[in-house]
């Protein structure tokens, strides 16, 4: 895909790879570049060749949040009537496809954000976290008081967004905030190596699993388990069940067909 100025795009295999790309500010999310963002991911969305999305910065920084000098002169109005926020950066949540974040150096404020928007967050050894807003003067705004407090539970998200504090890898990883820790140049290999695996499975199910643990940010656990059977009883009308199943009972690798 071309024509993009603060993002690159690729494809590996079945897997897209989107990188942001603005090196000399440390990837801050200006607007153009979650426009640029929300673009490319509508595109990979649609686009059947590709099963899986991977989002990564540099091996120094993920992201270092959103532009502070592009948001500095901004007002109450100019904030409130643009939606700041809502309309551009939401774009990473409505994508059907797993979405993987490959995370290396800092991801602070909405890099952060960004980050825990993505389904799976696996982390470079050199990964910094931190939601450092309210050194600014003001909060998290990307959704970082709601995800990091689900993800890592109260006490140390009020940690982090209070003090401004950043978490290294390990301790993200041991706050569950990450599902996994490699080496820092091999972070994308890794979420490509992830997508891959994502990408032989069925599609169906795929899409299924990820609405069904969504869900569970959103409802009841009643109410969820009640979604996760209706779901799971559909997956009985695709032949991907058929043939998952017989694969497994005939000793032989699937080859699921998306249907
Ligand atoms: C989503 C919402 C609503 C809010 C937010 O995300 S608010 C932003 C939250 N993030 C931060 O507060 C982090 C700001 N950055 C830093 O604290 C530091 O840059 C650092 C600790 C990440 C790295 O420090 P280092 O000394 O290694 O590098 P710098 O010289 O500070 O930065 C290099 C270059 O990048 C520019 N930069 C960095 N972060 C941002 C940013 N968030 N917005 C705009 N520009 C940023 C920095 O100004 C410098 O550029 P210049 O050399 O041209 O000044």
């Amino acid at each position: 895909m071309a024509g993009y100025e603060m993002i690159a795009t690729e494809t590996q295999g079945r897997v897209a790879v989107v990188r942001l790309n603005r090196p000399k500010a440390l990837n801050a999310l200006c607007d153009q570049l979650m426009g640029e963002l929300g673009q490319a991911l509508r595109g990979f969305d649609e686009d059947s060749n590709v099963a899986a999305i991977v989002i990564t910065g540099s091996e120094k920084a993920f992201a270092a949040g959103a532009d502070i000098k592009e948001m500095q002169g901004r007002t109450y109005p100019a904030v409130y009537l643009d939606d700041f926020i809502g309309k551009r950066w939401e774009a990473v949540t409505q994508v059907q496809k797993p979405v993987i974040a490959a995370v290396a150096g800092y991801a602070l404020g909405g890099g952060c954000e960004l980050a825990m928007m993505c389904d799976i967050i696996i982390a470079g050894d050199n990964a910094r976290f931190g939601q450092p807003e309210i050194n600014l003067g003001i909060i998290p705004g990307a959704g970082g008081t709601q995800r990091l407090t689900r993800a890592v539970g109260k006490s140390k998200a009020m940690d982090m967004v209070l003090t401004g504090r950043m978490m290294d890898a390990q301790e993200a990883e041991r706050a569950n905030l990450v599902s996994r820790v490699v080496p820092a140049g091999e972070v994308v290999a890794e979420a490509v190596k992830m997508g891959e695996a994502i990408a032989a499975l069925s599609a169906p199910a795929v899409a299924t699993a990820k609405e069904a643990v969504n869900r569970a940010f959103e409802t009841t656990l009643a109410e969820g388990v009640k979604f996760e059977r209706r779901v799971f009883h559909a997956l009985f009308a695709t032949e991907d069940q058929k043939e998952g199943m017989s694969a497994f009972a005939e000793k032989r690798k699937p080859a699921f067909r998306n249907r």
